[in-house]
C-alpha cells in the first residue's frame, strides 16, 4: 500500500512516511493509492474476531509490513488495554431498528481515543526506533485535544501543543486538557473559534520550512492513520449487529463536524462492508447537510450549540471525499480547493450530486431537537445520550426508512457535556476520573487568534 495526495503533487510514499507527513506537503490530504478490497470469505472470517484481532487484520492492509508483526500486535494490545470495556466499542440496542455503537469507553470518554491511543503508541514507537524528535501540533473543538494529550503525556521524545477555542469547549473538556501537568504538554486557549484554530495549524503545516524546522507531526484527522483506526469499528459494529455477512445492509448515522468519522465509514463501505446509507448528522453548523442536499459547499455563520465538538464549518476531510466522488482527479481537486480559498464556495454538477445522494442522507439537528431527543430517549429507554450522540439518533430517526436497521454512533459520554444534560432537567453522576478533574490545577496560555503569535509560542515551547 502506498499513499498519495488528493492534490497530486506528492509522489507515492509508504505508511510511516504518510504517518509522519500528516498533512500532505502539497497542502492536500493523504489517501491510500488503492482502497483495499476485502473478499467476502475474509469478511466472514473477520465476523468472528474480537476487537483487537480485527484491528490487526485491517491495519495490515494499510501498514505495508513496515512494522514487524509482533511489534504491531503489541502496539495494538497496549492501545486498547486502556479501554474500560472488554469489547472496546460495544453495541447497545435502543430498538429493533436502532442500535448505538458506544465509542466512549477510552480514557477521555470520546471516540477520539479509539484512534489516538494507537497514534500515541505509534509516535512513541517511531520516536524510539528512528531516534527522531516529534512535536505534535493539533487543533481541537474539545475532544481530539484531550485524547491526543492523554495518548502522549509524559512520553520521551514527544512534545504536544494543542489549540482550543477559548470559552467554546465544555467545562469537562477544558479540564481534561488543562489539568495535565506533564512538561511535554502546552495548551493554547485561542481567541476565536475552532475553524480559526484549524486554519492556523493547517497554514503552519503547509509552510514546509516551518514544518521541518519544528519537526511538526499531526494528530488531527488530516492524518490518515486516524481514519485507518476509525474504519475498524464500522466493521466490528456491522458484525455484532448483522451477525454474519449474509445479512442485509445496515445504515450508519454519524454525528459529524470535520467529516473524519463518516469518511472512515465511507472507506469501510468502499472496502466491501455492506453499508446502506451513511446518515450525516450535523448541528446548526450545517454546511455538510446543505452540501448533501443541494451540492453546494459554502460555510455559513459559525454558531455555538449544545454539541460544541461539532461546531465546525470547514470540514477537513471533505477534500478526501470530493477526491473520490469527483473521479479521483487530483488536478481538479487542487483547482477546486484553490477556488474555495478565494471564493469561499464549491458547487458540484447534478450528476455528482446524484452520486453523493446515492450514498449519503443528512439531517441538521437544531438545539431544541437535540435536547428533546436526549429527554425522549432517556424516558423511553433509560439511556442517557450526550448531545452529539443525540444528533446522530435524531438524524437516524429522520433519514432511515421503516424496516431499515441503523447503527448510530455514540461519540461521547454524557458526563463531558453536562451543560446540555442539565437543560433537559436530568441529573447525572460523573464517572470518578471526570469527577476528580474538578480538584486539579489548570495550566493553559490564553493567546490571540493570530498566526504569527501562535507560531512564536509553539516554536518557543518546542525548542525549550
Ligand atoms: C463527540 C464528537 N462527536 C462528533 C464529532 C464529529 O466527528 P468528525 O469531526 O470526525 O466529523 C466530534 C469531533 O470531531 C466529537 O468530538
Ligand atoms: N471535534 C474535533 C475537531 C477536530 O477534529 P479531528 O477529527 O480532525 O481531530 C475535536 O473534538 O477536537
Amino acid at each position: 500500500m502506498e499513499y498519495i495526495s488528493t492534490r497530486g503533487k506528492v509522489g507515492s510514499i509508504g505508511f510511516i512516511d504518510a504517518f509522519m507527513m500528516g498533512l500532505a506537503n502539497d497542502g492536500g490530504l493523504l489517501i491510500p493509492k488503492q482502497i483495499p478490497q476485502i473478499p467476502i470469505e475474509t469478511l466472514q472470517t473477520w465476523s468472528k474476531l474480537g476487537y483487537t484481532e480485527l484491528v490487526y487484520e485491517i491495519f495490515t492492509y494499510f501498514t505495508n509490513d513496515e512494522i514487524p508483526q509482533e511489534d504491531l500486535k503489541q502496539l495494538i494490545a497496549d492501545s486498547y488495554s486502556t479501554f474500560r470495556h472488554p469489547e472496546v466499542t460495544p453495541i447497545t440496542k435502543l430498538s429493533d431498528e436502532l442500535y448505538l455503537l458506544e465509542l466512549f469507553h477510552g480514557p477521555t470518554f470520546a471516540f477520539k481515543d479509539v484512534a489516538l491511543q494507537f497514534m500515541g503508541q505509534l509516535y512513541s514507537y517511531v520516536a524510539k526506533k528512528k531516534g527522531v524528535r516529534i512535536n505534535i501540533l493539533g487543533a481541537t473543538s474539545g475532544d481530539t485535544g484531550a485524547s491526543a494529550i492523554e495518548g502522549v503525556r509524559g512520553k520521551d521524545g514527544i512534545k504536544i501543543c494543542i489549540l482550543h477555542p477559548h470559552g467554546k469547549v465544555s467545562k469537562v473538556q477544558e479540564l481534561q486538557m488543562t489539568t495535565v501537568q506533564d512538561d511535554n504538554v502546552l495548551n493554547l486557549s485561542v481567541d476565536g473559534n475552532f475553524d480559526d484554530c484549524q486554519r492556523i495549524i493547517k497554514e503552519l503545516f503547509a509552510n514546509l520550512d516551518f514544518k521541518s524546522a519544528n519537526d511538526l507531526a499531526a494528530i488531527n484527522s488530516i492524518n490518515f492513520i486516524r481514519i485507518m483506526a476509525q474504519i475498524v469499528y464500522y466493521f466490528y459494529a456491522y458484525f455484532q449487529v448483522a451477525g454474519n455477512i449474509g445479512a442485509d445492509k445496515v445504515n450508519f448515522s454519524v454525528p459529524t463536524g470535520n467529516f473524519g468519522d463518516i469518511f472512515a465509514g465511507y472507506m469501510a463501505k468502499r472496502m466491501g462492508l455492506p453499508i446502506g446509507k451513511l446518515i450525516l448528522a450535523t448541528n446548526e453548523n450545517n454546511i455538510l447537510e446543505r452540501f448533501i442536499k443541494e451540492g453546494v459547499y459554502m460555510p455559513g455563520d459559525f454558531r455555538m450549540t449544545y454539541s460544541p465538538s461539532m461546531d465546525i464549518q470547514v470540514a477537513s476531510n471533505f477534500e478526501r471525499y470530493l477526491y473520490y466522488v469527483l473521479g479521483e482527479d487530483p488536478e481538479l481537486i487542487a483547482k477546486l480547493m484553490e477556488q474555495f480559498k478565494v471564493e469561499g464556495e464549491i458547487s458540484i454538477s447534478s450528476e455528482a450530486l446524484a452520486a453523493v445522494q446515492s450514498e449519503f442522507a443528512a439531517h441538521g439537528v437544531l438545539g431544541a431537537e437535540c435536547l428533546s431527543t436526549i429527554s425522549r430517549v432517556k424516558t423511553e429507554t433509560n439511556y442517557l445520550l450526550d448531545p452529539h450522540s443525540a444528533c446522530g439518533v435524531a438524524a437516524a430517526q429522520q433519514c432511515a426508512e421503516k424496516g431499515e436497521i441503523t447503527i448510530s454512533l455514540a461519540t461521547a459520554h454524557p458526563a463531558k457535556f453536562n451543560e446540555a444534560i442539565e437543560l433537559c432537567g436530568i441529573e447525572q453522576q460523573y464517572p470518578e476520573p471526570i469527577q476528580a478533574l474538578f480538584n486539579k490545577e489548570q495550566r493553559q496560555t490564553r493567546i490571540a487568534g493570530d498566526k504569527q503569535a501562535i507560531a512564536s509560542a509553539i516554536e518557543a515551547f518546542y525548542r525549550g
